[in-house]
C-alpha cells in the first residue's frame, strides 16, 4: 500500500493537494484537499493500463466553472431543505438559500466549497486520507459550529468507504452529508451499456421545485423499477434523466448492498452500501449545454447523462418531514455516516 501527494493547482489563491490511495492490487484513489473531492476511482486492467471510474476533471477550475457538483463532498446537509428554514425546539433557523428560495447542498458555502485539511494514515484496515474543518456558523449559515471530518479508506479488497463525521459545540444543528461522485464505469461516453439493481421499492413523490412532498411512491413496472437489473441509459431516456430520491435499508432489508451498478460490457461493477435510509440517483441531463469535458472525454464535449450519481444519505428535506429520519445533530454529540463503494467484476454471465 503506498501513498501519495503533490500539488494539483490553485484555486482562489489557495494550494489544491491531490492525495493518491494506493493497494495491493494496484488500485488507486485521488481525493483532492477543495471540496474534499473524490478525483479518481482507478482500476487496473489487463493491458496494464488504469481505468478512472469516475467522471473527473484534469484541473482544478473545470470542477468549478459549472453547477452539477461533480464529485465533491456535500454538507452540513445533502438535498433540498425546503424554504431555507426550519423550527426546532420553539426556534426558527433560517439558513442561505441558493436555489428557488430553498437551500441545496449544504447553501452556497457548503462542504464543496472549502479547501480541507488533510492528514494520512495506514493501517491493516486500510489506506486513508482524512480531511479535517472546522466549520463556524458564520461560514455556511448553519446554526452551531462543528468539527466535520471526511475520511476515504481504500482497503485491499477494493473498498472504498467514505466516512462523515461531526462533533457538534453548543447548539443543535443539521447533519446529513453526502458524496456526489459521477460514475461511468465503461469505456463509452454515455451509459448504454449500464445495468443497475437497487434494492428498494418506493421513490420520493416531489413538487415542481423536487421538494418532496412526504408520499413515498411504489415503482413496480415503471422506469423508477430496477429491483432487477436494468439498463441505465434506457431509464434515463424514458424519465429525460433521472434525479430521483430511492428509499432504501428500510425494516426487513437486512444488510444488502443498496445498489449494485455494471457496466455489462467490460464487466465493471460497484457495489455501494449505506447505513441511512436514502439513495438518490441522479444523472446530469443539462451538462452538454454547460461546455464540460471531463477528462475522459479527450477534449470532445461531455454528453448529457454521461455519468451516473449514487448519492447515499438520509431523505431530502427530513427535517421537514416526520418520517423521513433523524438529521438534527444535538449540542456536544458527535454523528458518523458510513458509505462504501466496492469495485469487482461481473461474476457470472446471467
Ligand atoms: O444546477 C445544477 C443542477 O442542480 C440540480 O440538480 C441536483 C439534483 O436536483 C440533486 O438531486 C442532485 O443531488 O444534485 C444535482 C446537482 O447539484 C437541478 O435539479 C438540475 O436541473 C440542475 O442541472
Amino acid at each position: 500500500m503506498d501513498i501519495l501527494q503533490h500539488t494539483f493547482g490553485r484555486y482562489q489563491n489557495e494550494k489544491v493537494t491531490e492525495i493518491t490511495l494506493v493497494n495491493d492490487n494496484g488500485v488507486e484513489v485521488s481525493c483532492l484537499t477543495m471540496g474534499a473531492i473524490w478525483h479518481r476511482f482507478a482500476v487496473p486492467e489487463n493491458d496494464g493500463t488504469k481505468k478512472n471510474l469516475l467522471l473527473s476533471f484534469d484541473g482544478i477550475d473545470d470542477y468549478y466553472s459549472n453547477n452539477q457538483n461533480i464529485c465533491k463532498s456535500i454538507g452540513r446537509v445533502a438535498g433540498r431543505i425546503k424554504g431555507a428554514s426550519y423550527d426546532l425546539d420553539g426556534k426558527h433557523y433560517q439558513l442561505p438559500a441558493n436555489e428557488n428560495g430553498n437551500t441545496l447542498h449544504g447553501g452556497p458555502n457548503g462542504f464543496s466549497t472549502l479547501n480541507w485539511n488533510y492528514s494520512t494514515s495506514i493501517s491493516k484496515n486500510g489506506i486513508s486520507v482524512i480531511f479535517q474543518r472546522k466549520i463556524d456558523e458564520t461560514m455556511d449559515g448553519f446554526p452551531g459550529n462543528i468539527l466535520a471530518t471526511i475520511i476515504y479508506t481504500l482497503n485491499n479488497n477494493n473498498r472504498v468507504t467514505i466516512a462523515y463525521s461531526a462533533m457538534n459545540g453548543k447548539e443543535d444543528t443539521l447533519f446529513n452529508p453526502t458524496c456526489h461522485a459521477y460514475f461511468n464505469l465503461s469505456d463509452r461516453h454515455d451509459l448504454t451499456t449500464h445495468e443497475m439493481q437497487i434494492n428498494s421499492t418506493g421513490i420520493l413523490d416531489v413538487n415542481d421545485q423536487l421538494i418532496p412532498t412526504g408520499e413515498v411512491l411504489p415503482i413496480a413496472n415503471t422506469p423508477y423499477d430496477f429491483r432487477d437489473f436494468s439498463n441505465v441509459a434506457l431509464a434515463v431516456g424514458k424519465v429525460h434523466g433521472l434525479d430521483t430520491a430511492y428509499v432504501v435499508n428500510g425494516p426487513g432489508q437486512g444488510t444488502k448492498p443498496v445498489a449494485i451498478l455494471r457496466d455489462r460490457e467490460s464487466g465493471r461493477q460497484i457495489t455501494v452500501n449505506s447505513d441511512r435510509n436514502g439513495l438518490v440517483v441522479y444523472t446530469p441531463e443539462e451538462i452538454d449545454d454547460q461546455n464540460i469535458s471531463f477528462s475522459r472525454d479527450h477534449g470532445e464535449p461531455a454528453n448529457k447523462n454521461e455519468g451516473i450519481a449514487l448519492e447515499c444519505q438520509m431523505l431530502p428535506d427530513a427535517i421537514h418531514q416526520d418520517n423521513f429520519g433523524d438529521i438534527v445533530l444535538p449540542r456536544y454529540s458527535k454523528q458518523t455516516y458510513r458509505f462504501s463503494f466496492t469495485y469487482d467484476r461481473i461474476k457470472n454471465e446471467d
